[in-house]
């Protein structure tokens, strides 16, 4: 499946019982020696009476993460496809808590995608103290930058720049992404602000490089641009892959992420 180009293996485990483990990861989403993506998605049943299924992510590396946006709205997808769901408005918990998916009559899914999360410790991002508008700077082989720290569930880096076509995401990216500040790693948004309602913006994942386009991270980059002044409560946001909209009333307030989820094939894999 795909989500403006960042793309998925997304499994039954409802129906199949699946172990997955870093290898296995790593081999299917090799793009040469295996099927090739940037994420794995495992569908299993609810952990919890209110929500309807469980949904765990899986980077290219085979690293276990706690959130995936363009994800979420393929899950909404394959549920229905699969005929493992029927309802238009679907509840399921992640490692970052519940969000919900509700499948429009246009063909595109929306996500509440919960509150965002600026406590530094709980990115995890080692500061000080938490700041007003959530920027740090912070020095990256010598330079300092000024970075919006946010957490969608998962840790994000928003980095201003000026021309997103040619900003540094192969050299910079995974220098902030290994930075010892974020313990866990983090994923590097790179923000241009085009109007106060839209913005150009380029990710280099976490565990997976720069992909087409990452919804996490597009909650992540409105919210610190609203943060910081710049941005209006619904932005279109333009990634390589496409267009997502993105709505945050303010603090406390959940955000909400809206666009596409494609199916691309359907198969099974012989082990
Ligand atoms: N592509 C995703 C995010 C996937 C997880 C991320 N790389 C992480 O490690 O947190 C999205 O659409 O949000």
């Amino acid at each position: 499946m795909q989500g403006l180009g960042n793309d998925f293996v997304v499994f039954d485990g409802v129906r199949q019982q699946i172990e997955v483990d870093a290898a296995l990861v790593q081999r299917l989403a090799d793009r040469r020696f295996g099927i090739g993506c940037d994420q794995i998605l495992l569908v299993e049943p609810p952990r919890s009476p209110d929500t309807d299924f469980y949904y765990r992510i899986f980077n290219a590396d085979g690293s276990e993460v706690e959130q995936c946006g363009n994800g979420a709205r393929c899950f909404a997808r394959f549920v229905r496809d699969q005929g493992l769901s029927d309802r238009t408005v679907i509840p399921v918990g992640t490692a970052a808590g519940a969000i919900r998916l509700y499948l429009e009559a246009d063909g595109q899914v929306r996500v509440d995608m919960g509150a965002p999360v600026f406590t530094p410790s709980r990115l995890p991002f080692a500061a000080d103290a938490e700041t007003p508008d959530a920027t740090y700077p912070l020095d990256i082989a010598g330079k300092i930058y000024q970075i919006g720290a946010v957490s969608m569930g998962n840790p994000h880096a928003v980095l201003l720049v000026d021309d997103v076509s040619t900003a540094p995401v192969a050299t910079l990216g995974p220098l902030l992404e290994q930075h010892p500040r974020f313990s866990r790693r983090v994923n590097v948004g790179f923000m241009q602000i085009v109007t106060p309602a839209a913005i150009r913006l380029r990710v280099y994942e976490r565990g997976a490089g720069e992909t087409l386009a990452c919804g996490t991270g597009a909650c992540a980059a409105v919210v610190s641009g609203r943060q910081r002044g710049l941005l209006a409560e619904r932005v279109q946001v333009t990634l390589p892959g496409g267009t997502l909209r993105i709505d945050w009333a303010g603090q406390g307030q959940s955000v909400w992420m809206t666009g596409p989820a494609v199916r691309v094939f359907d198969g099974e894999i012989e082990h």
